[in-house]
């Protein structure tokens, strides 16, 4: 299947709904053939911003540029985009092959390309022996690859997925995004996917955009966003970080970047108030003496070389260099 790669881009782009500003002012440009997450917490705005892009909601102002063309007051059928809806919205009644089939029927295609095209698309989501069947004989993992099946038989130019995972039980939910992925890199067109599952974000995305009240936080390489955290928000929403406030200002550090030593002995003292097992690691959570809560994450092996307990009293270690500044 060949595609078109092609740019997204959002130049100033704002959702009002009545008094509420929920997307305020969002430029961001999307590379082609990437995986991008939109993340945030609930409300945030991220499914106004995707349903935008797909022509489900109007634009209160600025645009969107989908290759040279402005889509933004495009109807969602001649967008080059396609949407993949969080329940799936199948049509019960009919089959899957028909269901897959259904926007190439509402065209004017007639029947044998449509079986023919419907066919490729199965093959490509590994449903091929379940054309016949009705959504409701077909388990929650399934029903979801026809969902993305009959997005993609329309050959869009982006995929927006709003939380196609969450419908999911968390075994599946791990699969399934591996096939995501997978398929995203096979067809090698853009994905852009809704989410405000953090683990979700760095296991699927190239690029994570991290939304909060209705502009975009921070944005960049999944890596960058988790390691380098800009802002409180960012590093207490990606989780995985402390936030110490320090002489100098706020600043971000990773959990398994804090180091335990002797009281006395670090940059911080502390008190150990929490230890807890997790496996492979122990996350081991001090209060300082300026009462902040600091966790760090340390390896099984070295904490039962040194074992604490809640009650030590111990010296906080970091380096300089695995602290991010924070800007507010
Ligand atoms: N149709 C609507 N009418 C009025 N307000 C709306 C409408 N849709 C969304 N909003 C408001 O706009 C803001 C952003 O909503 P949006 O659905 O884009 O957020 P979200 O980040 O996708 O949240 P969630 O994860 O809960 O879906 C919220 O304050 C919401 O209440």
């Amino acid at each position: 299947m060949t595609t078109a790669k092609a740019d997204l881009e959002l130049v100033s782009v704002t959702k009002r709904y009545g008094k509420t500003v929920a997307v305020n002012a969002v430029s961001h440009h999307f590379r082609p053939g990437s995986y991008t997450c939109l993340l945030g917490p609930s409300g945030c705005g991220k499914s106004s911003t995707l349903r935008m892009i797909a022509g489900h909601e109007s634009v209160s102002d600025g645009s969107i540029l989908l290759g040279a063309r402005d889509i933004s007051n495009l109807p969602p059928a001649k967008r080059g985009t396609a949407m993949m809806f969080q329940n799936y919205a199948l049509f019960p009644h009919l089959s899957v092959t028909e269901n897959v089939a259904f926007s190439l029927k509402m065209k004017g295609v007639d029947a044998p390309t449509r079986r023919k095209a419907a066919g490729e698309m199965l093959e490509l989501v590994d449903l091929t022996p379940l054309g016949d069947r009705l959504p409701d004989q077909l388990s929650g993992g399934q029903q979801q690859r026809v969902a993305l099946a009959r997005a993609l038989i329309t050959r869009p130019q982006v995929l927006l997925l709003d939380e196609p995972l969450s419908a999911l039980d968390p075994f599946l939910r791990i699969r399934m995004r591996a096939e995501l992925r997978k398929l995203q890199q096979e067809l090698g067109i853009s994905f852009l996917h809704v989410t405000h599952g953090q683990d979700e974000a760095l296991a699927l995305a190239d690029e994570i955009v991290v939304m909060n009240n209705a502009v975009i936080e921070q944005a960049g390489p999944a890596r960058q966003v988790f390691n380098a955290p800009r802002t409180e928000f960012v590093a207490r929403f990606m989780g995985g970080h402390n936030v110490l406030a320090l002489t100098e200002g706020h600043f971000a550090i990773r959990t398994d970047a804090i180091g335990l030593a002797p009281a006395t002995a670090g940059k911080l003292d502390a008190q150990i108030t929490a230890v807890e097992y997790q496996g492979t690691h122990v996350s081991v959570t001090a209060r300082t003496i300026g009462d902040q809560d600091v966790t760090a994450l340390v390896a099984e092996r070295a904490f039962f070389e040194h074992p604490n307990n809640p009650g030590d009293r111990v010296g906080l270690t970091w380096e300089d260099q695995d602290l991010h500044h924070l800007t507010t």
